[in-house]
């Protein structure tokens, strides 16, 4: 973990691991932009998730790019902001985060059985559960140079907004 208070926060973690429900309550407590990575896939990705394709290296590119460029334009502004993106691959990470030092990285790990639990539980979302093993086939999960906070998704969502909080130095 960098020592630096985050100017963002990026949320990462597999479809349904948390990630929408964690950043909508960070940025309410501490008053800071929210989106949603979701709302940076061009309509072709969405679709092509809804139809049940995972997306590839290429779909994803535009989408991280999008990403990376709200997250710098926070930064040029002096402002603050948190960012969820599923994030999977270290070469992702590469992009999104790469070297910045007020970027922080927390990532919500959490088993396929209670990740797809929970996903079959949800409603009204595009993202179809039969993608989930796809997800998890992409997944790299950050590694200690990456300095991810780790947090486990079988805590309380209240539990982890405050345990996020107090480890990122923001409580
Ligand atoms: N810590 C938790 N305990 C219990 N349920 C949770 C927890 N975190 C999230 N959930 C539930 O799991 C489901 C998925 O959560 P959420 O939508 O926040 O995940 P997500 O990572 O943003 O998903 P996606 O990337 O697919 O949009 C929701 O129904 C949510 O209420
Ligand atoms: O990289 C990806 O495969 C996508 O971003 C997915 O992770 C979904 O957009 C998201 O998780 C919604 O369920």
């Amino acid at each position: 973990m960098s020592h630096v208070r985050p100017a963002v926060v990026v949320v990462m973690g597999v479809a349904s691991s948390g990630k929408t429900s964690l950043g909508e309550r960070l940025a309410g407590q501490l008053g800071w932009p929210f989106r949603d990575a979701d709302s940076f896939h061009p309509p072709e990705n969405v679709a092509k998730m809804a139809g049940g394709t995972p997306l590839n290296d290429e779909d994803r590119k535009p989408w991280l790019t999008a990403i990376a460029a709200w997250i710098d334009d926070l930064r040029a502004s002096g402002g603050n902001g948190i960012v969820t993106c599923s994030a999977l691959k270290r070469a992702y990470r590469r992009v999104i985060i790469g070297d910045r030092p007020d970027v922080a990285l927390v990532y919500l790990k959490g088993s396929r059985e209670l990740i797809g639990a929970r996903m079959a539980q949800r409603q009204h979302h595009f993202m179809p559960p039969a993608l989930l093993d796809s997800q998890f086939a992409a997944l790299e999960e950050p590694g200690e140079d990456e300095g991810p906070l780790v947090v486990s998704v079988e805590s309380s969502k209240e539990a982890i907004v405050s345990d996020v909080m107090t480890r990122l130095g923001l409580a």
